[in-house]
């Protein structure tokens, strides 16, 4: 703990279990997790959006809403504090914008954004139109805009499994890993890479690496210390 709060430069990764005490389902979790219904393939690929874009367009509007109705955390809330007086950089995995909400800023949003749609034709940004009516299901499909520029179909700012990571979103993640004296992982299963090798390369650039999660993970043999907490509970005990 007190290591922790001695630190100069900390870095923090974030992943689904972030936003779970918001009431945002994470994929993995059995019971809840959003995998239980859909495959990932199916909605967060370019296949997926291929073969359903108004499945695809719908399920990416019912996330947003959903987010749009939830509220930061206590954990979410204890960054931003830290923040405030300490260098912390966050990087996460999650395309809500709780962290934001909370007050904190996020140097890197490495799978996207569901509030930052483009153009899937000429890559335009395209305004995120929270009015329109969101979907109640699911499952519902919606027909996506089509681009003012050039009629392409407007697509999720999410990055799709084969899909490359936005470069300079990467790079800034794994440059504050590398520059941190101790980097926190919290609420992730270590399962989707790249994003789960840098837990590795924190440790293998001499940082301290603490995990909160309840659960083992993927990434759990890299930690220093593993605290079996949840954000919610464990950030605020720790920043306070
Ligand atoms: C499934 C996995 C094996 N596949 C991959 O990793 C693939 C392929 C791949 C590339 N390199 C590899 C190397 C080895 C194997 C496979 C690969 N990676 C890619 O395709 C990436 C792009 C990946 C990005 C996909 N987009 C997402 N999201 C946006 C969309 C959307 O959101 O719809 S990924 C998405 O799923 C991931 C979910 O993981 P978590 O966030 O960890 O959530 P999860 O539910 O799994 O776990 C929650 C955890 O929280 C804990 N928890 C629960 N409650 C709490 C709580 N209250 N507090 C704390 N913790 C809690 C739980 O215990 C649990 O541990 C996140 O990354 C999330 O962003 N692109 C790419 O590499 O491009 C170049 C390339 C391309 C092709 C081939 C080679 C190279
Ligand atoms: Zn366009």
């Amino acid at each position: 703990m007190d290591s922790a709060r001695e630190a100069s430069r900390i870095t923090v990764l974030t992943g689904a279990g972030m936003s779970a005490e918001s009431g945002i389902a994470t994929f993995r979790d059995a019971q809840s997790g959003l995998w239980k219904d859909f495959d990932p393939k199916d909605l967060a690929s370019p296949e997926g959006w291929l073969a359903d874009s108004d499945l695809v367009w719908g399920w990416y509007r019912w996330r947003a809403e959903l987010v749009r109705r939830s509220e930061p955390n206590a954990g979410h809330m204890a960054l931003a504090r830290w923040q405030a007086r300490a260098h912390v950089d966050i990087a996460t995995q999650n395309v809500d914008d709780l962290h934001e909400r909370a007050g904190a800023e996020v140097l890197s949003h490495v799978h996207g954004s569901l509030f930052e749609p483009y153009c899937s034709d000429c890559g335009a940004r395209a305004q995120f139109d929270s009015a329109a009516d969101a979907p109640t299901q699911a499952d519902q499909r919606v027909p996506p805009p089509e681009c003012p520029l050039c009629g392409g179909l407007i697509r999720p700012g999410a990055v799709w499994f084969g899909e490359s990571l936005p470069e300079a979103a990467w790079e800034a993640a794994e440059g504050a890993v590398r520059a941190a004296d101790l980097v926190l992982v919290v609420g992730t299963s270590g399962v989707v890479y790249p994003f789960a090798g840098l837990p590795a390369i924190a440790r293998s650039a001499g940082a301290t690496v603490v995990e909160i999660n309840p659960v083992e993970t993927e990434v759990s043999d890299m930690a220093d210390h593993r605290w079996r907490t949840t954000a919610a509970v464990g950030l605020p005990a720790l920043v306070a």
